[in-house]
């Protein structure tokens, strides 16, 4: 079938189960074929090619609403709904997202890319739709590993309450990005496990019915063995508990059981929640076979063998700079201990967690569980290290806030991918830590300029004993710089001036350091001659070095791959307000919106944070200063 072709799910109403295979065949040849190219998350996606089918042939969407939790796993849900045909563009710049987006399509109901809020999305449109007196189905679907997500708990308990009628698909493929975690997950095992606990049920329901009335005793002992059948079978007795009817475990790629279960839940009133077990990879080898989180996401790979196509060699990732040195200083302290909120293989904690089983948690995708337990460990002494990327660290600010820096305990917060991420977009770019975490008090907030000051700010961070402190680094790879044998402690606040000139000051950190050292040295043959900072603690800033530069009379430049509302330059801005300087400030940063997916690259150009914007930003206020002293 030429999927480029399909415009809508109608056409699967009438199809056959024998074509809904075929159906199935071509999708997979279809994401496997793009995904090769385009990279994307693979896995997750071969895992509900059939799941996804059934749901668009029972329910009518856009009218009935899927909510596709985490929504990484939603591009059979585009390809059905008339998207096939722009999937060469998926996660490009101006392209396909690659998560659900309410302005790509009207059967987009619900924007996800972090995970756990598709079950109280849900909730609100199942409110909304009964106050509203409509009758459009609500149906979240919500993986294994989002369900370990807090706040998917916080829904479930309010949804079971409330005895809402909602049909809520559970994915469970045992994955989470690496393999899944906890006790729920365990539980999920044994559900699996102990078979279909509905089928049995109604079967004995049907069987009590046949009992004549004779001696009430026969009945009644029936009724106690179905009533002991929820407690002898465990599956899905954590979810009747809660008020769910539930339905499974099915097979999530039998095209019978999955419509039988779909339609039954249909016919079925209140909340209902049908555990699908998947395959994560399925159709795919290398995917299917992958037991570490590898296929979860990928870049370009070569579908004959599975090999990625990524460069080989060149500078380590920033995740195992950071990780590694980690474990390193380890070694010599055992009151380190590393936790990580899922991203074990994002955060390269893996050689860690092999080194020292016993201080590494992987506490499932439970960000304020992770902030809070390292605030527990801190205060019996430990030194705990929270690997977490940006983005995620914003779903535990309140216990940044109110159990770690109130209580000023010795965490250590890894903070990985942050700045522009690239392909995976607005809902993933790391650009708001510094403005949610600069006017902490007690907070210590730096990023290095290269892997090897990012080493020696781990060791600073490790020796640091009197409160939070936070190391900010990007995605990707270092600069291949030249690592020193020795760590050294970097005093906290302190700046590094790494280019003197006396017409403007830059003021930067991390990646944008490059941009701004190559416009000094081309404002250089325009005879300005340009001071460039390495401003690489942002909280606290160096004081000293800063009024210094404002008595120079000299004008600024900050800039910051972050937003600048509330960024670093509102807190050079904020010092000289308060300390009656006049100097210029032109801040550069990350505009006042969501910035979508494309490279970082093209992302840098579309919001002007460029050498050349620099160089003219330098010009302009240089200028201006040499009229004011002419
Ligand atoms: C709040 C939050 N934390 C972490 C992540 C990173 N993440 C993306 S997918 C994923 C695993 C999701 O597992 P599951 O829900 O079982 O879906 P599957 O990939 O197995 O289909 C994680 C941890 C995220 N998207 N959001
Ligand atoms: C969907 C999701 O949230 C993760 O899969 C995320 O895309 C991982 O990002 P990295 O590729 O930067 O580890
Ligand atoms: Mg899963």
């Amino acid at each position: 079938m030429d999927l480029t072709k399909i415009k809508n799910p109608q056409f699967l109403k009438k199809m056959s189960i024998d074509e809904l295979e075929s159906l199935s065949e071509d999708i997979r040849r279809f994401l496997i074929e793009q995904l090769s190219t385009s990279g994307g998350h693979i896995g997750p996606n071969l895992g509900v090619v059939e799941l996804t089918i059934a749901l668009h042939k029972v329910f009518d969407s856009p009218k009935d609403k899927f909510l596709w939790d985490v929504g990484h796993q939603a591009y059979v849900h585009k390809i059905l709904t008339g998207r096939a045909c722009d999937f060469g563009t998926l996660r490009k710049y101006k392209g396909l997202c690659g998560f659900p987006k309410r302005n790509e399509s009207e059967h987009d109901a619900w924007e996800t890319g972090h995970s756990s809020t598709s079950l109280s999305g849900a909730m609100g449109m199942a409110a909304a739709r009964d106050i509203m007196g409509t009758d459009e189905y609500v149906i979240p679907i919500i993986g294994d590993g989002a369900l370990t997500g807090g706040m998917a708990l916080e829904a479930l308990n309010h949804i079971g309450h409330e005895k809402k009628d909602m049909i809520v698909i559970l994915n469970d493929n045992e994955m989470s990005i690496a393999p899944n975690v906890g006790a729920l997950h365990s539980a999920l095992g044994r559900m699996r496990t102990a078979g279909k606990y509905n089928w049995v049920k109604d079967e004995l329901e049907v069987l009590l019915k046949k009992i004549p009335a004779v001696g009430g005793k026969l009945a009644s002992t029936a009724e106690r063995i179905k009533d002991s059948l929820k407690y002898l079978v465990v599956s899905g007795m954590f979810f009747e508990e809660l008020g769910f009817t539930y339905l499974g475990p099915i097979d999530g790629h039998n095209y019978n059981d999955l419509i039988e279960n779909l339609k039954y839940a249909k016919k079925t009133e209140g909340p209902v929640l049908i555990h699908v077990v998947t395959k994560k990879g399925k159709g795919y080898e290398p995917a299917e076979l992958d037991t570490i989180g590898t296929w979860h996401g990928t870049g370009p790979y070569k579908i004959e063998t599975g090999d990625f196509l990524k460069p080989v060699g060149g500078p380590p990732a920033w995740s195992s700079v950071v990780s590694e040195t980690v474990r390193r200083l380890a070694r010599e302290d055992e009151r380190i201990v590393a936790l990580t909120p899922a991203m074990p293989v994002g955060s390269k904690l893996e050689g860690f967690a092999k080194e020292f089983p016993d201080r590494m948690f992987d506490v499932g995708i439970a960000e304020q569980h992770a902030v809070t337990m390292a605030a527990g460990l801190a205060t019996q002494g430990m030194k705990p290290f929270l690997a977490i990327y940006s983005t995620f660290l914003q779903r535990g600010y309140d216990q940044v806030v109110h159990d770690v820096c109130r209580q000023n305990l010795n965490v250590f917060f890894g903070i990985d991918r942050s700045g522009l991420v690239g392909e995976d977009g607005e809902t993933h770019q790391g650009v708001f830590d510094i403005a949610f975490l600069r006017h902490l008090p007690n907070m210590v907030l730096m990023m290095p300029k290269d892997e090897n000051e990012g080493q020696h700010m781990v060791y600073t961070a490790n020796k640091y004993d009197d409160g939070p402190i936070a190391l900010r680094y990007p995605r990707g790879n270092g600069l291949g710089v030249k690592m020193d044998e020795e760590l050294k402690e970097i005093p906290i606040g302190s700046w590094e001036v790494l280019k003197e000139g006396t017409d403007a000051v830059i003021l930067t950190f991390g990646t944008t350091i490059g941009m701004a050292l190559e416009a000094a040295d081309y404002l250089k043959k325009e005879n300005l001659s340009v001071k460039v900072v390495n401003a690489r603690f942002i909280k606290p800033m160096d004081e000293a070095l800063l009024h210094d530069l404002f008595k120079s009379g000299i004008p600024f430049v900050t800039i910051e791959e972050a937003v600048l509302q509330g960024g670093f330059g509102s807190a050079v801005v904020e010092f000289a307000s308060d300390n009656g300087y006049t100097n210029r400030v032109v801040r550069m940063g990350i505009p006042d919106r969501f910035i979508e997916h494309g490279s970082v690259k093209e992302l840098l150009q579309e919001i002007d944070l460029t050498k050349e914007k620099v160089v003219e930003n330098v010009k302009l206020i240089a200028a201006r200063r040499k009229q004011k002293r002419a």
